[in-house]
């Protein structure tokens, strides 16, 4: 019998397109070892997001396929993941303890950029990454209560740190966490910038492969500067599919642009609403804005969420829907998102700062 060859196993991996890395695995890379003894096959994928939600369903189509190979008997498949750290923008230092920087953003306030943001990093989570959050929603930090932990206070062990407040396996740090909620604050710009540099660079974050930051809304100057000081290495927007939104998320696109950070997609929210008496899906705000939006500037659609009353009643009440019904459809759209946005991220230039030495160029 024929011996099995490593361009036949290849061949089959080639089989199974994947649709986060939009292409198959071989092209894509991702296969780091194959090994063959005999009719035995070992083959190890390595994957730059986290992907739990999904490894055994590509485990067993790459598994499928390679079983069809003439002379194959037995088909190991080892799915393996790392999350590496890419680059942000020139110049701006790195935060200790984060590998990657995702900013949530939105045109204007309201649209549901705080239960997105929320929901996003317990979706990277429950994926399989380490994940932080920071509350910059400065003149409205609703973190605290999304995560369950608004009577929660950090603790500062030496003095000059503060330790995240972890729940629900993610850390996080807000300035809700350090005023009373029902004190008004009179923050000016350059306060703002300050105070989130400082929520942001004196936290304790452990090891985490990917912070979300929940901006403030808007498109102003505190969130340009914002953008511009914070180093983040991919940006999402998020929009409802109402006209005058979308002009707002358009904003936000150009902003990112200005300040050179890769927008990795738009997610949609409240875009169709469901009937919680008989089910019946309705697009009460026009349909496909957040789409078009995408496609009008080349930037990836992320997905969309319906408006729904289970996701402002577990959001609100300290629970939000990846942790409240991990299994439910919703739960299945968040998650599906974070490996979008995962992957979307592991396709951009890396950070080769920390291994690399400066190199000097002499002109004599
Ligand atoms: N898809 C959805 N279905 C139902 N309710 C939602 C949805 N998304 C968000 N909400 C609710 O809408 C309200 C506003 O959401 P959220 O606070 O996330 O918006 P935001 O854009 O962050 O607002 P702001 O910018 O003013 O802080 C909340 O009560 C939230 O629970």
């Amino acid at each position: 019998m024929a011996q099995v060859s490593q361009s036949q196993v290849e061949e089959a991996l080639k089989g199974y397109s994947d649709p986060y890395l939009e292409k198959d695995v071989v092209s894509a890379k991702a296969v780091k070892d194959i090994q063959i003894d005999g009719g035995k096959v070992k083959i190890v994928v390595e994957y730059g997001f986290p992907m739990n939600g999904y490894r055994d369903e590509v485990s067993g189509k790459l598994k499928g396929l390679v079983e069809q190979v003439e002379g194959v008997d037995s088909v190991e498949i080892e799915i393996d993941t790392r999350i590496v750290s890419h680059a942000a923008q020139k110049g701006v230092k790195h935060i200790k303890g984060v590998k990657n920087i995702i900013a949530v953003a939105s045109g204007k306030g309201g649209v549901g950029k705080s239960t997105t943001s929320v929901n996003l990093a317990l979706a990277l989570a429950a994926e399989g990454a380490t994940v932080g959050l920071l509350d910059a929603d400065i003149y409205g930090p609703s973190q605290p209560r999304m995560l369950g932990v608004h009577d929660k206070k950090p603790d500062s062990p030496d003095g000059h740190t503060l330790e995240p407040i972890v729940n629900h396996d993610i850390q996080s740090m807000s300035i809700g966490y350090l005023i009373d909620e029902d004190t008004p604050m009179i923050w000016r710009g350059p306060m703002v910038t300050q105070a989130l540099e400082q929520l942001l660079n004196d936290t304790n974050w452990r090891e985490v492969d990917y912070l979300v930051i929940d901006l403030p809304p808007g498109t102003g100057d505190t969130q340009l500067t914002l953008a511009q000081k914070v180093p983040v290495s991919g940006s999402v927007i998020v929009t409802t599919p109402q006209d005058i939104a979308l002009l707002d998320a358009r904003k936000a696109y150009k902003m990112f642009e200005k300040v050179e950070v890769p927008v990795l997609g738009v997610v949609e929210n409240m875009s169709i609403h469901i009937c919680s008496n008989c089910g019946h899906e309705e697009h009460i705000f026009g349909e496909g804005g957040g789409q078009s939006m995408a496609k009008e500037y080349g930037v990836n659609f992320l997905g969309a969420l319906p408006l729904d009353i289970s996701i402002r009643e577990e959001t609100d009440s300290g629970k939000p829907t990846v942790v409240a019904d991990p299994d439910g459809r919703i739960s299945q759209i968040y998650r599906d998102i974070a490996r979008k946005v995962g992957a979307k991220l592991a396709g951009q230039a890396k950070d080769y700062s920390a291994r690399f030495p400066k190199i000097v160029i002499q002109n004599d």
